[in-house]
């Protein structure tokens, strides 16, 4: 990604795509719960189903191209992590992190904004150590990069209105799950499906190394 990893850019998808996917993710809002051990403060989250609508969109090749193109990351491709669907209210916020890698080479994020109707702003540090930031209106995306090699970015705490967003991951086609995966999959409310496939990872590859306890009590969502 350009510009220190960072890129937004508004207008991303027909308008007509964009509503039916509005549409589809107001209808799961009451089934968002608190995140937990998350950077963020008082966000609501939802894993979206790999059967909705908005999952078929949105983790798709076509995305995944345009985000290649934009980013000039030559080939991406849609990952297995869960896509999610996240909600700031008042009181909301996200301090100064970089993207956990979660993959080898890091991903791609991607933001989507569905709704906004907040005061908040999404703020990042620029190639150059100077700062940027966007109040993402609907249907923007921001595409970070993931990594130690990517931009410190945070939120900043929404005093009235609601911001919904989509989280995506994307990552070139030769990448490998890192550490991080398991740990953040597995802070995933009722992510048991999540800890078996971490156990048969763990034997395929014969033994630990996917990080201990200790390195995932410090470890926080990013
Ligand atoms: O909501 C945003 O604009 C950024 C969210 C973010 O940085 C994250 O979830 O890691
Ligand atoms: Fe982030």
């Amino acid at each position: 990604v350009s510009n220190g990893g960072v890129l937004y850019r508004e207008r991303f998808l027909s308008p007509a795509d964009f509503e039916a996917i509005r549409r589809e993710c107001r209808t799961l809002r009451g089934g968002m719960r608190a995140e937990k051990d998350s950077i963020a403060l008082r966000r609501m989250g939802l894993c979206l189903d790999r059967r909705s609508h908005t999952h078929a969109m949105l983790m798709s090749e076509a995305v995944a191209s345009r985000i290649a193109a934009l980013t000039g990351v030559p080939r991406l491709e849609p990952s297995d992590f869960p896509a999610e669907l996240r909600q700031y209210g008042a009181g909301a916020s996200m301090g100064w992190h970089r993207d956990d890698a979660l993959y080898s080479p890091p991903q791609t994020e991607v933001i989507l904004t569905l709704e906004n109707t907040a005061d908040c702003f999404t703020e990042w540090v620029c190639a150059d150590g100077g700062r940027d930031s966007a109040w993402t209106t609907p249907n923007s995306v921001l595409l970070v990069r993931a990594g130690e090699g990517g931009p410190s970015h945070r939120v900043t705490p929404v005093k009235r209105g609601e911001r919904t967003i989509v989280k995506l991951v994307f990552h070139e086609p030769d990448a490998e799950r890192s550490a991080s995966f398991y740990d953040h999959i597995n802070s995933f409310p009722g992510a048991q499906r999540s800890v078996a496939e971490r156990a048969r990872a763990l034997a395929e590859r014969g033994g630990p190394g996917s990080g201990g306890k200790a390195s995932r009590a410090a470890r926080r969502r990013s």
